[in-house]
């Protein structure tokens, strides 16, 4: 099972490292990594696992962040209708995206980050993505809210992006145009 101790943290070059296509058929050893990075955040907003392995609560974990350069990351959270939303996506791509962006009005954080990073992080409020599954399913997805941002801050990892560089410098809480916060 996937530990903290296994999460790498800021600095390590993985987390800067763009991650490349994963092949299909998958090899067993990336389908054993994808399922445990899913398990991972079941694991991990489960109160008694999460307390007895002193796990971060995490919606999503990207290979980057268990140094493995694998284009996958998995999201494990509910949606605004309280719909499950638990995968891995595989060589995920945004497809297209309204003009409209949003923002968590308390910011963002990253299991890789082992520090309060503050200021508004712009992402688009709505994003259509396509991906594959372990199962080398096709998937088309249209995502608002948490799991629109989300999906970001995970293929950012994908692209050795840190939330923190989207922050405007001069301003962290600076208006951000054409946008409407995510609350
Ligand atoms: O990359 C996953 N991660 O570091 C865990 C937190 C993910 C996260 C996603 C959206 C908004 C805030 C935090
Ligand atoms: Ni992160």
């Amino acid at each position: 099972m996937i530990l903290m101790d296994d999460i790498i943290r800021e600095g390590h070059p993985t987390l800067r490292t763009k991650a490349e296509e994963v092949k299909f058929p998958l090899t067993d050893e990336v389908r054993q990594l994808a399922e445990d990075m899913l398990q991972y955040l079941i694991n991990s907003q489960d109160p008694e696992i999460a307390d007895k392995y002193n796990l971060r609560g995490g919606i999503g974990l990207a290979a980057n962040q268990v140094n493995s350069l694998q284009r996958m990351f998995a999201l494990h959270l509910t949606d605004d209708n309280g719909e499950q939303l638990s995968f891995v996506a595989i060589n995920p791509k945004i497809v297209s995206h309204s003009v409209e962006n949003t923002y968590l009005p308390a910011g963002e954080g990253c299991l890789s980050v082992d520090r309060n990073v503050p200021g508004y992080v712009p992402r688009h409020a709505r994003v259509t993505v396509k991906f594959k599954t372990i199962d080398g399913e096709e998937k088309k997805m249209r995502l608002k809210g948490m799991p629109a941002i989300a999906f970001q801050h995970e293929l950012d990892h994908l692209n050795g992006i840190m939330f923190y560089d989207r922050i405007n410098e001069k301003n962290p809480f600076a208006d951000i145009t054409d946008s409407t916060p995510y609350e």
